[in-house]
């Protein structure tokens, strides 16, 4: 007997273990720095389906990590916060993917550089495997890092069953390979660009606001229901029907933004899944970034349903320690 719920949610997308090691003196490229470092289960994909977890959504991750031990402690972990993994991929003929950042003493960006190893190999068999659990989701987020041909039948998967899909395009990168993803023939109900992910994905300029505006309305032309564009410490602009609204960020000392823009998106979906208006859940999504901003990447934040929401309230952006995991 199969005793899985259907789950509300099915990301698929990239899971990875990151490293981020922190200098504690200023960088000096070449040389060998003192400082510390941590491991953490990320990925895009992987980092959104905790999050919704962590929220209380039931989710399934469909992904792709090496056999090998760092892919162990991933899965574990993951299932360990309340994602069900059955449909992740294991390959003994794969590395799990890694992101390795270095952070300056600030804890700006100095360099990372990502290993997407096994979700380099992710194929489309691995998302017609998980037929079943697509048909029976409320909604399906994609996410770039995946291969483009994995993606579009993912997408097609999910638009066979009438499910709607989110399209998170990750990077500038990968949103120039995915723009053929988006076509008047087929729905999307949420595309989620930063400023140049939009450029990326338009081929227009988005610098001004009135550039934005133009961009975002070409991507609705091409059949996206919801367009939400991330504007980093200025917040972002949502964008559907008759609605053009900017929201502003949640103000927060910023330690790390690392999966800030990935829990925006699972606080967002979050309230979607109970039928909130789409400016109040996109409010929703900037106090988790808030959250998110002001916690090291290699100390999760246990996003709770009511922290989040006394945040959006105006209540406190950090975390006391008893609310950390
Ligand atoms: N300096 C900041 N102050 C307050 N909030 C911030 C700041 N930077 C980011 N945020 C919050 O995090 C959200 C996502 O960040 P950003 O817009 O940079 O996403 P992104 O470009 O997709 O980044 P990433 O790909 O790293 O997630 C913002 O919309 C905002 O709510
Ligand atoms: O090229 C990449 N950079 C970053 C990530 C992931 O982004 C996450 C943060 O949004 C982080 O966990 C990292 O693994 C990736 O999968 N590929």
């Amino acid at each position: 007997m199969n005793l899985h719920l259907p789950p509300d949610i099915v990301v698929i997308g990239g899971s990875n273990m990151d490293l981020h090691a922190r200098a504690h003196e200023q960088v000096v490229m070449g040389s060998s720095m003192s400082g510390s470092a941590g491991l953490s289960p990320g990925g895009v994909g992987r980092n959104v389906a905790e999050n919704l977890a962590r929220l209380g959504d039931s989710v399934a991750l469909v992904s792709v990590v090496g056999d090998d031990p760092i892919g162990d402690e991933v899965i574990a972990y993951t299932e360990d916060v309340g994602v069900d993994c059955t449909y992740v991929r294991r390959r003994a003929d794969v590395r799990t993917g890694t992101y390795n950042a270095v952070l300056d003493s600030s804890g700006e960006l100095v360099v990372a550089v990502a290993d997407m190893a096994a979700t380099d190999e992710f194929s489309p068999l691995v998302v017609e495997a998980a037929r079943d659990l697509v048909k029976s989701a409320r909604g399906v987020l994609v996410e770039g890092n995946i291969p483009v041909r994995t993606a579009d039948v993912a997408i097609d998967l999910a638009r066979e069953f009438d499910v709607p899909v989110v399209f998170d395009p990750v990077s500038v990168p990968k949103a120039k390979r995915a723009r053929d993803l988006i076509r008047a023939d087929r729905e999307l109900y949420l595309v989620t660009p930063n400023q140049a992910e939009l450029t990326a994905l338009t081929d227009l300029p988005a610098d001004s606001d009135a550039e934005i505006e133009k961009a975002v309305h070409s991507l609705h032309d091409r059949g996206v229901g919801v367009v939400w564009v991330r504007l980093g410490a200025r917040g972002s602009v949502i964008s559907y029907n008759d609605v053009y609204q900017e929201l502003p960020a949640v103000p927060t000392d910023v330690v790390d933004v690392t999966g800030a823009g990935d829990a925006m998106l699972a606080a967002f979906a979050h309230e979607l899944l109970r039928d909130v208006d789409l400016v109040a859940a996109a409010r929703f999504g900037h106090a988790a970034a808030a959250l998110t901003c002001g916690t090291h990447d290699t100390v999760r934040m246990d996003l709770s349903e009511s922290l989040v929401r006394d945040c959006a309230a105006g209540g406190p952006v950090r975390a006391t320690s008893e609310e950390m995991a």
